[in-house]
């Protein structure tokens, strides 16, 4: 059966979101009654252009300097791909998200315009429109516009090197893709067909001017050496990026308790310092992972970098290892491992000494993808491996949804469900019995589980073998109202603080001063994850943001140090943090 498209416009006025029948698809469907297509989706004008506004900063590095269309190379549409149903063509045969090509045919206008025109194909005279590739903008329904050619990458995104969010994130759009890149790697019935050049030139116009406010602005941003603090650097970095970048980094799912806790579980504690000690000279080296660091504190692997910055995940390598901190990978970073491993080579070799890195991996539906990954890793000379577990389905990001963000326009009731369970990354299956296949193919990794709360996991993950777990809650965007890591980490210790001596724990989320790291030290954390912190600093300030980040933390290690009357890091015991219970009520 037919359903309408519903356009979802959200109000500037009433901030409400309004939802009307698009009657541009209902116009189709009246003339198609036996359409093939099952088109979905909802591409309110407003929202388009709102969407569109921020996604320009986001795919920097996409950009490059394309600003041109080159139409020249055709690409062969199988006649029997499209059904001509009443003046209208529908997509892919077999496709439940075929798409609509509009039968108005603009070319002899664009002529007469003086534009260059190349017909779209032999068989297919008619061009998609950019509001008609705007309703395929969902994980499940996703296309994207290269150079002027509109591809169906609702499969391929899930497998996508440089991962599934960027893909998905700038679907329905604009050209952002490096060109051929995607050609290369697409089934032929993929292509869609050509967007209408002018509309493809207004759209990269559009594209280029955001990139070149968002270069601007970064140009004249404060010296990276005036911020003191990594709020200051948020602050910084969220003045001049897109909404829709520092809506995806600071995002959290539904309404940011854990989130909110993260930051506040810190500030609840009281520390107890030692006085009268001879503190000259403090020591704030340790081991993180297993790999010497020089701070008790982690780049916790956090995806798409290259939101914020164009070099992305390379500013992040670089700066860790400047620095002398280990970097956690991302499953989902947007640069494939091959090139982030590339820079930590180069890295090394123009330092003499190797850095400290670890990938983070999710258990994915499609095993033989964990394999080759896995492969990688071990072969790229990672040192560790973090299997994260708390997103054994998809995050459920409601702001995040509003804006447009990673996930496409959540239609409610239509959207919401299907969303959690599309994406090849989280496997909902997955259980203890899988960390022997993980163990099997990443020989000699210790691994480290990520986003545990419970004590009854952290036994069973020094039962299976584990190095480690990390407390967390995913930064407060996967399950909203989970228990912060370091909430996790005081309970596990009041309960068990043998335990906490026979495996390695590390904390992550809402740390962003040096004394809050010293607080989780105190009740046996190994070391602290940062998340946000690294990803807002390289995107204002590239790899000097990722190094000033670590030396105010150093600097408020080294301080806080001295302060509590400690040289060494194993001095801090839980009797100088009190956390007392009036203070959490
Ligand atoms: C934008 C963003 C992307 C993230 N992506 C990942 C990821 O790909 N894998 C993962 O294990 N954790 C991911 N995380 C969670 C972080 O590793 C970390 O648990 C969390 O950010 C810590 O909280 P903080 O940001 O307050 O420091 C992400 C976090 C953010 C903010």
């Amino acid at each position: 059966m037919l359903r309408s498209t519903l356009l979802s416009t959200v109000s500037r006025q009433t901030g409400r979101t309004v939802t009307r029948p698009c009657p541009r698809c209902a116009r189709i469907r009246q003339a198609s009654s036996s359409a093939k297509s099952n088109i979905s989706g909802n591409h309110g004008s407003s929202r388009y252009v709102y969407a569109t506004a921020g996604v320009l900063a986001v795919v920097g590095l996409y950009a490059g300097s394309k600003s041109s269309i080159h139409l020249e190379s055709r690409v062969d549409v199988d006649k029997e791909q499209r059904t001509d149903v009443d003046g209208t063509v529908s997509g892919a045969k077999g496709s439940k998200n075929a798409g609509v090509i509009s039968k108005i045919d603009p070319k002899e206008d664009l002529r007469a315009e003086g534009w260059e025109v190349e017909e779209p194909s032999n068989e297919t005279k008619e061009y998609i429109t950019m509001a008609e590739v705007g309703c395929h903008n969902l994980a499940h329904d996703a296309w994207v516009v290269v150079e002027g050619k509109v591809f169906d990458v609702t499969e391929f995104h899930k497998n996508h090197p440089g991962g599934s969010q960027i893909i998905v994130a700038n679907a329905g759009r604009d050209p952002v893709h490096p060109p051929n890149t995607l050609e290369n790697n697409l089934a032929p019935e993929c292509f869609k067909g050509l967007v209408n050049p002018k509309e493809v030139e207004e759209s990269l116009r559009a594209f280029e001017a955001e990139q070149q406010r968002v270069e601007k602005e970064r140009n004249a941003l404060p010296p990276v050496e005036t911020m003191l603090g990594l709020d200051e650097i948020e602050e910084t970095a969220q003045s001049f990026l897109a909404p829709r970048v520092s809506n995806y980094y600071s995002g959290y799912s539904l309404d940011g308790h854990s989130a909110e806790q993260n930051r506040s579980s810190f500030r609840k504690c009281r520390l107890v310092p030692r006085v009268m000690r001879d503190v000259t000279a403090v020591r704030p080296q340790t081991t993180i992972f297993g790999i010497p660091s020089a701070l008790p504190i982690y780049i916790s692997p956090s995806s798409n970098a290259l939101l914020g910055h164009p070099d992305g995940e390379l500013n992040i390598v670089r700066g860790a290892a400047k620095t002398g901190i280990v970097q956690g990978v991302s499953a989902a970073a947007s640069f494939p491992l091959t090139e982030i491993l590339e820079e930590k080579a180069k890295m090394d070799e123009e330092s003499g000494n190797k850095m400290g890195m670890v990938y983070q991996v999710y258990l994915s539906r499609d095993r033989e993808k964990n394999v080759e990954q896995l492969q990688q890793v071990v072969e790229g000379g990672c040192q560790a491996l973090i299997l994260t577990v708390d997103s054994n389905v998809g995050d459920h990001r409601q702001v995040t949804e509003k804006l447009k963000g990673t996930r496409g326009n959540a239609e409610p009731g239509i959207r919401m469900g299907p969303l959690g369970t599309e994406d090849q990354w989280h496997d909902s299956s997955q259980n203890w019995e899988d960390l022997s296949f993980i163990q099997q193919h990443a020989p000699g990794l210790p691994i480290y589980l990520k986003g545990v709360s419970h004590i009854e996991d952290v036994r069973l993950a020094k039962k299976h073998g584990l190095a480690g777990c990390i407390l967390s809650n995913h930064g407060g965007r996967q399950l909203d109202g989970a228990r912060t890591g370091f909430d996790s980490l005081r309970s596990i210790y009041a309960q068990d603080p043998q335990l906490v001596r026979d495996i390695d724990l590390y904390v992550d989320g809402g740390c962003r001063r040096g004394h809050e790291v010293l607080q989780a030290l105190a009740f046996g954390a190994k070391g602290v994850g940062l998340g946000r912190p690294f990803l807002w600093a390289q995107a204002a300030y590239g790899e000097k943001g990722v190094i000033r980040t670590v030396r105010i933390l150093e600097k408020e290690i080294a301080t806080a140090m001295q302060l509590m009357g400690v040289t060494e890091l194993s001095q801090i015991k839980p009797d100088m943090v009190e956390c007392i219970q009036e203070i959490w009520k």
